[in-house]
């Protein structure tokens, strides 16, 4: 017996077939207006308001020309080595500079971004950016997932504040002043290793690895309370990890760009999931225990744990799921580390390459510490050691970018910034402005910050090394005396200078670091 007659079977078919049609082409008109027409109508928008910029194709943007190799000159070793690096780490945002000034837009594949390396104009964006209207932009939080998840660095709104309530008290004196006696173990352990290397006749070493994995430890150590051996695994991975994102060149802002490169993006996922696989052991193993740190006082992993005691908790706050915890402890681990071990990193460079810097904080240690161990109210007393901290920053800055998206339409002076638009905050551009710092800005002039902490730039919003406004870094009190700690242990063992295998060319990848490490040249002091 039939069902359908044969003219049913045909509509029906027709019919599918319609549904189909109307399924690919919804599909591909959603597609074609996210990735066409929004940008284009913002584009249209920004340059009403005035801004102008390198001419974009679909669907790259102006990601060609960003990645078009360059003849970078790698610079003859030591005796030629040039702070004016601009051109050589940003050589395209140098490029534009010339011809659109300090404000004009960009294109990573069809996101909008809006550079900015004037400072008066970011002074206008802060102060428009009150409350949510700017957030971290989508494409990066997409992009860098994996190493950072939903962390205090990438999340918006709410969340942020919620967390970064949670989070500050991590950093209170008390907390810092009980790491003290942490990070002089880890650097002395490490020194003492060097001492080894040199009594075997080795007096030539890569600092960069060794002064990074110190800082690991101690940013493993001191936050989260985890054994050597497992901040090591943690270290390793996070360190392939960057290294697979950040070393080529990729397809950020281009559509479905994931789909393009399926083996890298499998195995960034598969080592962001090792990593989240051993912290939340480490996280588990801490709930069993007690959420108090083994010396008694709270650590960061210690307070996100006692936020998640439901004892301790008010009635309208959420528990912080496991997600939030592993995203938070990688957060840390990797900002807490790279970020300072890079500015020692360029700090011995630097005080290789000038002596007379070396010899004026060993005599202010001396002075300071009338030969005694260091202790945390000596580290106040260390001003050249501060002036030199800022001139590397400046000159060097670990985080060479500071970056935004406007959640709503945001109001910036006379210009409308449409939603959606992204920022991109050229810290290194600022920091080597002559305009703004005089023509000795590639000159290393620490006392440039003797009388002022800004370094005598023109203008405040002008040296951003932490960042600025709420967001502003919530590791800097840290950072700042675990640099002082680690420079002064080794100015008072060591003397150093430069290898001349050195080779000075600083790269991005996602912070500013040595490409090819930094090897120098140490011997023992009398
Ligand atoms: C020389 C050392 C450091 C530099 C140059 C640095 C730089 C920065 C900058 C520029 C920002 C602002 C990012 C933005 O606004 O988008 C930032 C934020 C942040 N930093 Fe640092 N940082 C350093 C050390 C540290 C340390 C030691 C930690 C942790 C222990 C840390 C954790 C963070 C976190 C969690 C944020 C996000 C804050 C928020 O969005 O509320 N940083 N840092």
């Amino acid at each position: 017996m039939e069902v359908f007659s044969e003219s049913t079977i045909q509509a029906l078919c027709l019919g599918f077939r319609y549904l189909l049609l109307f399924f690919f082409s919804f599909f591909f008109s959603k597609i074609f207006s996210l990735f066409w027409l929004s940008p284009v109508a913002v584009r249209r928008q920004l340059r009403r308001s005035g801004f102008d910029g390198p001419p974009p194709t679909f669907p790259l943007g102006n990601l060609t020309e960003m990645y078009k190799k360059v003849d970078v000159e790698i610079e003859a070793p030591v005796a030629c080595i040039s702070h004016n690096i601009h051109s050589t780490v940003f050589p395209y945002f140098a490029r534009w500079r010339k011809t659109y000034g300090k404000v004009f837009i960009y294109w990573l594949g069809t996101e909008p971004f809006l550079y900015i390396a004037d400072p008066e104009f970011l002074k206008k964006v802060s102060s428009a950016g009150l409350g949510k209207k700017w957030g971290k932009p989508n494409v990066f939080k997409n992009d860098r997932k994996p190493m950072f998840g939903n962390g205090l660095i990438m999340v918006d709104g709410d969340d942020w504040t919620h967390n970064r309530h949670i989070i500050a008290p991590a950093f209170s004196t008390t907390n810092l002043n009980a790491m003290f006696g942490m990070m002089v173990d880890s650097t002395t352990t490490m020194l003492d290793g060097w001492s080894k290397f040199m009594s075997m006749g080795i007096h030539e070493m890569d600092v960069e690895k060794e002064i990074t994995r110190n800082a690991a430890e101690i940013i493993a150590k001191t936050s989260f309370g985890i054994s050597e051996e497992n901040g090591k695994k943690v270290f390793e991975k996070l360190q392939a990890m960057q290294s697979m994102l950040f070393k080529s060149n990729r397809l950020v802002g281009v559509p479905f760009s994931k789909i393009l490169s399926p083996k890298k993006s499998y195995k960034a996922w598969m080592l962001g999931k090792e990593i989240d696989e051993l912290l939340l052991e480490i996280i588990n193993s801490r709930m069993e225990e007690n959420s108090e740190s083994s010396n008694g006082q709270q650590d960061l992993l210690g307070l996100l744990l006692a936020r998640n005691d439901y004892k301790k908790m008010k009635r309208t706050e959420r528990k912080l799921s496991s997600r939030v915890l592993v995203d938070e402890c990688k957060t840390f681990f990797f900002g807490g580390h790279e970020t300072t071990a890079l500015a020692l990193t360029w700090t011995l460079l630097l005080l290789g390459l000038y002596p007379e810097w070396q010899k004026a904080l060993r005599e202010e240690i001396k002075e300071v510490s009338g030969g005694e161990p260091l202790n945390s109210d000596m580290l106040a007393k260390l001003t050249k050691m501060e002036w030199v901290w800022n001139e590397i920053l400046r000159l060097y800055s670990p985080a060479p970018n500071v970056q935004r998206q406007a959640k709503e339409n945001v109001v910036v002076g006379e210009v409308t910034i449409p939603k959606g638009t992204n920022m991109w905050i050229d810290v290194v551009g600022m920091h080597h402005d002559p305009t703004l710092w005089g023509d000795d800005v590639n000159e290393f002039k620490p006392e440039r910050f003797k009388d002022s902490i800004n370094g005598g730039c023109k203008h405040r919003m002008g040296f951003v090394p932490f960042g600025f406004g709420g967001r502003i870094c919530i590791g800097r009190n840290l950072t700042l005396m675990e640099y002082k700690i680690v420079l002064s242990l080794i100015l008072c063992k060591f003397s150093i200078s430069i290898s001349p295998t050195y080779v000075h060319s600083p790269e991005i990848m996602l912070s500013l670091r040595p490409s090819q490490g930094v090897p120098l040249i140490l011997h023992p002091l009398e």
